[in-house]
């Protein structure tokens, strides 16, 4: 698939009556990449668990391209173009990795795994183990790796770093990058290590208290320090390793 244009406006959302997000709108382009960033418990998750059709939504439209996917079950968005990979890694633990990755394949050659062992040289020394033998950051490479060989439009990821060693941060962060800017993906990030996101983002949300209290530009961030501090907590952003 080519990426897509994802628009969500006027969405309230949450767990039975509890309402987590309100009134949230934002539009992110073709190809966009799209850091959610905010303090713990704001509503981060939980927005990427409601564009992906996984909470109770009270109101609102998410329109992935043309089509308005808000009432959609979570199978059909996926349809649609949907990825998500959510915070708790969904691996088979009794499938190899590999069969783990022909999961991920839909109606792709077998062959095209070979992207994902590209991506994640790892996994490829690992092709023949199960799925419970693999460490926490192992896990999360098989979760992320099977999710982009479905080929969505629109990737969400829920804190992918977790666990990740720092080379393999930088390795995925530069491939996620090159699936945005070749057109392939827009890419929807949520992140707690803030400088890792605004390296990677062109476009920067910050929640707080389910509701959208910042939008812009990683470099506008970067220059307002008091943005930074009171809504994400920290002092300042450590600069760019590049
Ligand atoms: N499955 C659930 N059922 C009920 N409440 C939930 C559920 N998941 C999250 N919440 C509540 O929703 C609120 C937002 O949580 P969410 O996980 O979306 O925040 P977050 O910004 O992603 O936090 P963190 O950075 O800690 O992961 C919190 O008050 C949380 O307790």
């Amino acid at each position: 698939m080519t990426a897509a244009r994802l628009e969500v406006s006027g969405l309230s959302a949450g767990y039975g009556q509890t309402r987590v997000l309100e009134d949230v709108s934002f539009e992110a382009e073709a190809g966009a990449r799209l850091a959610v960033l905010g303090r713990n418990g704001v509503g981060k998750s939980t927005l990427l668990a409601t564009i992906a059709g996984q909470t109770r939504r009270h109101a609102g439209a998410i329109k992935l391209g043309d089509i308005d996917i808000a009432g959609m079950d979570g199978a059909s968005r996926a349809w649609q173009g949907l990825g998500y990979v959510p915070q708790e890694r969904c691996i088979f633990p009794s499938l190899t990795v590999e069969e783990n990755l022909f999961v991920g394949l839909k109606d792709r050659e077998r062959s095209a795994v070979d992207e994902a062992y590209a991506m994640f040289p790892r996994l490829k020394e690992r092709r023949r183990n199960y799925g419970n033998q693999l460490s926490g950051g192992e896990q999360q490479m098989l979760t992320t790796a099977r999710t982009i060989l479905g080929r969505p439009s629109i990737l969400m990821l829920d804190e992918p770093l977790e666990g990740l060693a720092p080379v393999i941060c930088e390795e995925l962060m530069a491939a996620l990058t090159r699936l945005a800017s070749g057109g392939d993906m827009t890419i929807l990030l949520v992140e707690q290590r803030i400088r890792a996101a605004l390296d990677f983002a062109d476009q920067v949300l910050i929640l707080e208290r389910g509701r959208i209290a910042w939008s812009g530009t990683p470099a506008a961030l970067r220059a307002s320090p008091q943005t930074v501090e009171g809504l994400l907590g920290v002092a300042a952003i450590p600069h760019s390793a590049a």
